[in-house]
């Protein structure tokens, strides 16, 4: 059968399915598919044969949609790396909705980016029945419990090939919080090989939750609860929490099942837990913390009679206490200093303020030029460490033979042509302080274990030496390439990558920035600062600068910016000053010598303005020679006053022959 026949086949399908049950009146347990079609056509006026693109919504709305559940959004990623280890290779993509069904998190195979995107597995995405019709994510908002659709289960002709397994997320009073989905584009046409993907989803769900559950009871009690000895001190499927009267404040949905049959989380809010256990609170509490050496020993429902093993989470109150203090004394000014007013920017800053002090490694992500090294010097400087070394080290930069002593340092006479006294290493260098890895995806594998080894160890080994030396190590790197597809090639350690990804902070492309003014003004004082000098930026420079696309990010506008301050007149930067390539057609913007962004190296912006720095000083030197050196002949033939081309002269050392 043809695609076409086929798609048409499909639309009828739909069509009748839904003309043919009133909504609401399920014949088998698969109805819960025609009762969207039905919606999808009756209340939606939807359209099955609808092939366009999924729509995605714009970064800001994204970022709106993201804002509103932030913290539960870092949990989430956790789970969803642990989930997408087992799945990638399965060309499967991992999506996080929010419960309107708007793709807040995503997790895919870049080499597919268009495809995915424009079907809608891409981050963004709104998956609401309203707008995209029948589909995993909207049938599991609707139903909140776990969903397969499969293939011709969706709406829409154009999701007919796409598997999805959706598994709801609650919060810690039973809310739909979000739903976790996995995803192909295409599948085997048996729904039963779903089965097992859908399992695995609703278990990183029900993980999901309850890592969440534990980050907001954290300063209560929450008592856990199995019916396996072995796992009652690593189980977190049953969790409560209880307030300091023994009142419950929360619970997960698994608990709320086995505490009472058919009762839901919200019910059991705000009742006594002892309404549940055959026990007092004080039994409890000993049961959940001395366990079998309590006296009862284990937890017996009241409702089924089930009994239970018990362990308990303390409340972290008063180290919360002291956190608090310390974040009164935190100067957060050198990372406010990094944006004026930009969303994206500005988001990336108060998580980056959340992680000051929170001893967690962070991982910045960001085309190059985007200001990495800055963010983590601002992280430092926010922090407790900033009294101690920054220290920055490119990975890529350092030969590879030289990497390890320069890292882990050397022990005296180790190796031929090592300095006799020995070197202390680089990451011993930032004990207190802070370490930043720059790019980081370049560090060679071998070493890649051994700094693996110092982050669990918390201890340095130097080459030649035979006892470690404990470090106080907080570890910040970078990378403008994707670690988790160096992970799929092979080339980094996915075991390194989550000891170093404690957090993720993205920095936004110059291009996609509502700032540009701002950092351009700074630059512009910084590099005038350098040269002892006042200067001044036209507007007519400022709106090429706003126009251009800076596929080379901050650096490459620092560049411009140096660039135009050494060729312009009376320190004042006019259009004609701006390095050539921002004139180009918009429409190149994005290339620079058929360059990707990304591919965009620091020594290719610099030598491109090298480059034509030498040109406009040999083109007034042509142009001097031309007219025999006649001062007002060359300043009409270039158009710029001849004061200006007197002062040219003298800064480039231009001397006419008659007076040498
Ligand atoms: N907010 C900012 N204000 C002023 N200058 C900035 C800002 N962000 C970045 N820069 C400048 O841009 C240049 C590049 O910054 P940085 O080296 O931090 O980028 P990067 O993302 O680490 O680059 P790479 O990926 O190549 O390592 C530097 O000159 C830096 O001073």
């Amino acid at each position: 059968m043809s695609r076409s026949d086929h798609n048409e086949e499909h639309i009828s399908r739909v069509i009748n399915a839904a003309s043919a049950t009133p909504l609401g009146q399920q014949i088998n347990k698969e109805d819960y598919i025609t009762d969207s079609w039905k919606r999808c056509i009756e209340e939606y006026k939807l359209n099955p044969g609808v092939a366009a693109p999924a729509h995605i919504l714009p970064a800001h709305e994204i970022l709106e949609h993201k804002d509103q559940i932030d913290s539960f959004l870092h949990v989430a990623r956790i789970g969803m790396e642990g989930l997408y280890k087992h799945v990638a290779s399965l060309n499967y993509v991992l999506l996080l909705t929010d419960a309107t069904g708007i793709t807040v998190d995503y997790i895919g195979n870049t080499c597919f980016d268009s495809e995915l995107k424009d079907s809608g597995l891409y981050l963004g995405a709104d998956w609401s029945e309203e707008r995209s019709g029948t589909n995993g994510a909207a049938l599991c908002i609707r139903t909140q419990r776990p969903v397969i659709c499969h293939r011709t289960d969706h709406f829409h002709v154009r999701d007919i090939q796409v598997t999805c397994s959706a598994a709801p997320v609650c919060d810690p009073t039973g809310e739909l919080l979000a739903v976790l989905d996995i995803s192909a584009l295409h599948s085997p046409a048996a729904k039963e090989g779903q089965i097992l993907a859908s399992q695995l989803v609703s278990m990183y769900a029900r993980k999901i939750e309850s890592a969440n559950f534990v980050r907001h009871f954290s300063n209560e009690w929450i008592i856990r609860f199995t019916n396996t000895s072995e796992f009652v001190d690593v189980s977190t499927e049953n969790l409560i929490a209880l307030g300091s009267d023994g009142n419950i404040l929360g619970a997960t949905q698994a608990a709320a099942k086995h505490m009472k049959s058919g009762c839901t989380v919200k019910s059991l809010i705000g009742k006594p837990v002892t309404d549940y256990f055959e026990c007092t609170l004080d039994e409890l509490m000993d049961i959940a913390r001395n366990g079998e050496n309590s006296s009862k020993k284990m937890l017996i429902t009241r409702d089924k009679h089930e009994l239970f093993f018990a362990g308990l989470i303390e409340p972290k109150g008063s180290q919360m206490k002291s956190v608090s203090v310390e974040k009164e004394q935190h100067n957060f000014q050198p990372l406010e200093r990094l944006s004026h007013n930009d969303a994206l920017m500005d988001r990336a800053i108060n998580r980056a303020k959340r992680l000051v002090d929170k001893n967690v490694n962070i991982v910045i992500g960001g085309e190059t030029g985007t200001g990495k090294e800055v963010m983590a010097r601002a992280l430092h400087d926010s922090s407790a460490r900033a009294g101690n070394a920054f220290i920055a080290v490119n990975c890529a930069a350092i030969p590879e033979a030289l990497i390890e002593s320069e890292l882990f340092g050397y022990k005296a006479g180790s190796f031929t042509g090592a300095n006799t006294k020995g070197q202390k290493g680089l990451i011993m260098q930032s004990s207190g302080g802070t370490l930043f890895l720059d790019e980081i995806g370049d560090m060679p594998l071998q070493l890649q274990s051994r700094l693996l080894r110092v982050l669990a160890e918390k201890e340095v080994m130097a080459v030649g030496a035979n006892k470690p030396e404990k470090v106080d190590l907080h570890v910040i790197s970078a990378s403008h390439r994707d670690l988790r597809v160096l992970i799929s090639e092979g080339t980094f350690r996915e075991d390194l990558y989550y000891r170093l990804n404690g957090a993720i902070l993205n920095l936004p492309a110059l291009r996609d920035r509502t700032d540009k003014g701002f950092i351009t003004m700074n630059l512009v004082a910084q590099e005038a600062k350098k040269l002892n000098v006042s200067a001044k930026l036209s507007n007519e420079a400022m709106k090429v600068i706003l126009g251009y696309s800076w596929p080379g990010n901050v650096r490459q506008l620092r560049n411009a910016i140096q660039f135009a301050l050494a060729i312009c007149e009376d320190n004042t930067i006019g259009p004609d000053d701006l390095p050539d390539e921002l004139f180009e057609d918009a429409s190149q913007n994005h290339n620079v010598e058929g360059q990707a962004p990304e591919q965009l190296q620091t020594s290719d912006i610099s030598q491109i303005y090298a480059e034509q720095y030498p040109a406009k000083v040999r083109k007034l030197v042509e142009t001097l020679k031309l007219h025999q050196w006649n001062i007002t002949a060359a300043s009409e033939e270039l158009g710029i006053s001849r004061s200006t081309i007197y002062r040219h002269m003298e800064r480039y050392g231009i001397v006419p022959p008659n007076l040498m």
